[in-house]
């Protein structure tokens, strides 16, 4: 079945406070067309967000001047140094394996995950380290250091903007989100703020949600593995997500369990389900399995997409809204940790 596109004008982030204006049939119209498509299908095409393709392109552009620096420019940025949000920064090439059984992804990405001013986190440089480069712990205990804070975010040259450029996207992501959540709740029947009132915290180290900027580079040179993707077959983990993307390469499983190909629709959001929201709706809504193959042989193109993962704050409780015992509770925050330890392995 072909992924419906939905007019979201009348909730568009271009209209003020769109979410408490409409009501009545046109409420009741929109959100049950969020309804049916993520009972039967799991993703959705929202025409008219709010959210341009300028937008989008000024983030990808930004990003991708990042990705196309030297490895050794990249690496002081890792996801997993920053201490106070582990899941912030660079993922290198084949870090990440989104489905396990699969060599690791060919593709990098950078996660905007914190806010929090501590992102300057202190860390301690010898003068024989560059000033973004992250000692090693042998280095830290030999004493020799002098303390020194670090930028977290790249900003020289070209970069200059990287910060506010993905911090400013996250946010119109997190608004039109919440958007979409009050319209799933008010279509499942449930208390209009029942989701909302799990989402208080996005942009804060309490809530796992991330802007994921993601950049496929050409693979026409380099040697494949025997089963590697670009993006192996999973579904995400937390409620919702948006998703933009430069061209096509994205599939999504059917009923049947076949991987169609998604269309690219400019302009448009795609949004999904993902497995938490699965799990509080005692599966009436659908997190479906997708991914991302290799260009077609000889095809030396590059490929980017933004991720938007909306996570409920660590602290939510994520049980069967209907009351039932499908789904054993489970903490927010825990479930995501435990997702990230089988997508990027023990270490
Ligand atoms: O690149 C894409 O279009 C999809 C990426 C994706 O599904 C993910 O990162 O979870
Ligand atoms: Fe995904």
């Amino acid at each position: 079945m072909a992924i419906p596109v939905v007019d979201f004008g009348a909730c568009s982030l271009a209209q003020e406070r769109a979410e408490e204006r409409v009501e009545g049939e046109q409420l009741r119209a929109l959100s049950e067309e969020l309804r049916a498509a993520f009972t039967q299908v799991g993703f959705v095409f929202l025409k008219n967000s709010g959210i341009t393709q300028d937008e989008v392109e000024r983030v990808m552009d930004m990003s991708r001047r990042f990705f196309l620096l030297p490895e050794e420019l990249k690496k002081p940025f890792s996801r997993g140094s920053f201490a106070n949000n582990l899941n912030h920064g660079w993922v290198s090439l084949e870090a990440e394996r989104l489905n396990p059984s699969r060599p690791g992804d060919l593709k990098e990405s950078f996660n905007t995950s914190s806010f929090h001013p501590d992102i300057v986190t202190i860390l301690f440089l010898s003068t024989d380290f560059t000033k973004a480069e992250v000692p090693d712990q042998h280095s830290l205990n030999s004493g020799s250091m002098a303390p020194l804070s670090v930028q977290l975010w790249p900003c020289s040259g070209s970069l200059a903007g990287f910060q506010e450029t993905h911090a400013s996207f996250f946010q119109r992501c997190r608004e039109l989100s919440l958007r979409v959540l009050r319209l799933l709740a008010h279509g499942l029947g449930l208390e209009p703020d029942l989701f909302l009132r799990a989402h208080g915290l996005i942009g804060s180290d309490q809530n796992g949600s991330t802007l994921r900027s993601l950049y496929y580079p050409p693979v026409s040179r380099r040697p494949v593995k025997e089963g590697q993707l670009r993006c192996g077959e999973h579904s995400d983990y937390g409620s919702i997500t948006l998703l933009f993307q430069s061209c096509d390469g994205l599939q999504v499983c059917n009923h049947s369990g076949e991987f169609i190909s998604a269309p690219t629709i400019p302009g448009a959001v795609l949004v999904n389900i993902a497995d938490l929201m699965q799990r509080w709706t005692s599966d009436r809504l659908v997190s479906v399995r997708h991914r991302v193959l290799l260009p077609p042989a000889g095809d030396a193109g590059t490929r980017q997409a933004l991720a938007f993962f909306v996570q409920p704050d660590d602290q939510a409780l994520v049980s069967c809204c209907d009351g039932s015992s499908k789904y054993p509770p489970v903490k927010a925050g825990a479930y995501l940790s435990e997702r990230f330890r089988e997508s990027y392995g023990q270490s």
